[in-house]
């Protein structure tokens, strides 16, 4: 599918000859509008957040929604959703119209929206069934669940969504894409595939591992032909090149553009998001190859893990590859202090560690981003400013005195520097969009100067700008004799920024590489139809 581009002149320049290419006459004729927004206007307090955004998707597209973390991607989503009341604003959904200051989740739901957040809320130890039919309800006959009917009407709906299953099966045993499906198909499952309905997918691939994106992508695809009109909201720029018809474009709670996706490079997405070109390219960090050892794992058991041995120098940037439960997360958490390992042991600059818990290991230079940022590394209910000294507040004080003004200034700076969209650094916490809030706890660890940074997915909903700000911090740590593991399931992520990469397999690094790395070695090694001599 091909759309004209709707260019606004006062929007920063993207390529013009992107532009023009995209402007490719089409079957206008055949296009059938499935969602217009217009006027988008909402305000939180003295926060902006839009500014009389648009959005127009069309039945049968997949359309990408990208911008900076803060643009005002989810305030949008969720006025759409009648989560929030938008201060003015309208939107035709397949040919209602609605007023978004009124819209509430039923209205939302009757106009043929459905959403799919990132965690789609499927329940393992329940069956394919039970999944589909929960929030709707089941077939019932007097007064009972007929689980007959009901496996018979789930195999109805994993047919039409190609889902392979037996609708008695536990959804533990699906795959993890086919459980993305499984969350999907109970979104659409009431709605005609004629009509079609408008489906939001909120980072849908985030909690997908890498190998397996693509089966996911496909299925998005297969659900746009048969009619539905997509909407995809995604920080992962090489999966809107993919996957998209269209791309709109938000920037600090402005519209800048829609373009067709088939002329859209990395490049033109990166400076509709920024407004500018990205400037320079982290790079690698290989380290020095006789600096001292700051870290020493010597065939560590315990979880998942079966033995694992590595070593990571004072300097290094080291990567961790590895398919979702390989162990990777866990190998982090245990060196940190998380859970005791069963055998084996963690040396530390030179100090074997025995039953160390997390405190200690901050006290002495340990730093640790998990994965799981809100469970995990935020403080709910504190403000920015206390999120980014949480930990190190003890810098701070000096004869009995809160230096807080030296506090205040050094997380202005941090704001400056990471590009945080926040009202203040008084502001709440949760009031900052997700990104914004990975962006502080990263800051929080990195002003620390630690000795060892270990990282679970640092860049995991951080935008593009705030990503290489991120990979520049990570290599001037190292530069200054840090030691970083870093572990993600963006191969892109390790073969930029690390100087070698442990691939942990089955609980047991099966290789190590080295740079030069490519993202798709790193892949083909990891799914194992690709070796490489150790
Ligand atoms: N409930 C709220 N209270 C106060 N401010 C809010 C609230 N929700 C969002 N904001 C602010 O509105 C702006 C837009 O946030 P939004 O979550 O829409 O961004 P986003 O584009 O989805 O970002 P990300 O890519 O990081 O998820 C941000 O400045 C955010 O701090």
């Amino acid at each position: 599918m091909s759309h004209p581009a709707e260019h606004d002149p006062a929007a920063p320049a993207v390529d013009d000859s992107l532009l023009s290419a995209s402007e490719v006459p089409t079957a206008a004729s055949t296009r059938r509008s499935a969602l217009d927004a217009q006027g988008v206007v909402k305000t939180f307090g003295a926060t902006k957040a839009l500014k009389g955004v648009k959005l127009q998707i069309d039945a049968g597209e997949v359309h990408a929604l990208i911008g900076g973390n803060g643009c005002g991607k989810s305030t949008l989503i969720k006025c759409l959703a009648g989560v929030h009341q938008a201060d003015s604003g309208t939107a035709v959904i397949r040919g209602q119209e609605i007023d978004l200051t009124a819209q509430t989740p039923e209205g939302a739901r009757a106009a043929g929206l459905r959403f799919v957040h990132q965690d789609p809320g499927i329940f393992p130890t329940m069956s394919l069934t039970e999944n589909l039919f929960l929030g709707t309800g089941f077939i019932r006959s007097a007064g009972r669940i007929d689980w007959k009917a009901n496996h018979r009407k789930a195999q109805q709906v994993l047919d039409r969504f190609d889902i392979k299953g037996d609708p008695k099966q536990l959804a533990a045993t699906l795959s993890v894409p086919q459980r993305a499906m499984l969350a999907i198909a109970r979104a659409l499952q009431d709605l005609d595939d004629q009509e079609g309905g408008v489906l939001v997918l909120d980072e849908p691939t985030a909690a997908l591992p890498a190998t397996e994106v693509h089966l996911l992508l496909e299925s998005i695809r297969r659900l746009a032909a048969q009619g539905h009109a997509i909407l995809i909201v995604t920080h992962r720029l090489d999966e809107v090149k993919q996957v998209a018809d269209r791309v709109t474009a938000f920037r600090d709670g402005e519209y800048i553009n829609t373009i067709s996706g088939e002329n859209l490079t990395e490049g033109a997405l990166v400076e509709l998001i920024l407004g500018r070109r990205l400037e320079s390219a982290a790079s690698v960090t290989e380290g020095p190859s006789d600096g001292e050892i700051t870290l020493d794992v010597k065939n560590l058991v315990g979880g998942p893990l079966q033995g694992i041995d590595l070593t990571v120098r004072a300097g290094e940037v080291v990567g961790i590859a590895g398919l979702l439960g390989s162990g990777r997360t866990e190998l982090l958490q245990m060196i940190y202090g998380l859970f005791p390992p069963t055998s084996g042991t963690i040396t530390y600059q030179g100090k074997q560690l025995a039953g160390h818990k997390p405190a200690e290991s901050t006290r002495t230079g340990m730093a640790f981003v998990p994965e799981d940022r809100g469970a995990e590394a935020v403080f709910p209910a504190s403000s920015v400013l206390e999120n980014m000294v949480a930990g190190h507040e003890h810098k701070y004080f000096k004869g009995g005195w809160l230096r807080d003004r030296k506090e205040r200034a050094d997380a202005r700076d941090d704001v400056k520097r990471f590009g945080i969209r926040t009202a203040s650094t008084s502001a709440y916490i949760e009031s900052l969009s997700g990104g914004n809030q990975q962006k502080v706890i990263v800051a929080r660890w990195l002003r620390q100067n630690p000795k060892l940074l270990l990282l679970d997915e640092p860049t995991q909903g951080v935008d593009v700008g705030a990503r290489d700000e991120i990979y520049k911090l990570i290599a001037l740590a190292a530069d200054q004799g840090c030691a970083v593991v870093v572990v993600s399931s963006e191969f892109e992520e390790l073969a930029r920024i690390c100087g070698r990469v442990a691939v942990l397999s089955k609980g047991r690094i099966v290789t190590e590489m080295r740079q030069p790395l490519e993202a798709h070695e790193i892949l083909e090694v990891t799914i194992g139809t690709k070796e490489v001599a150790a």
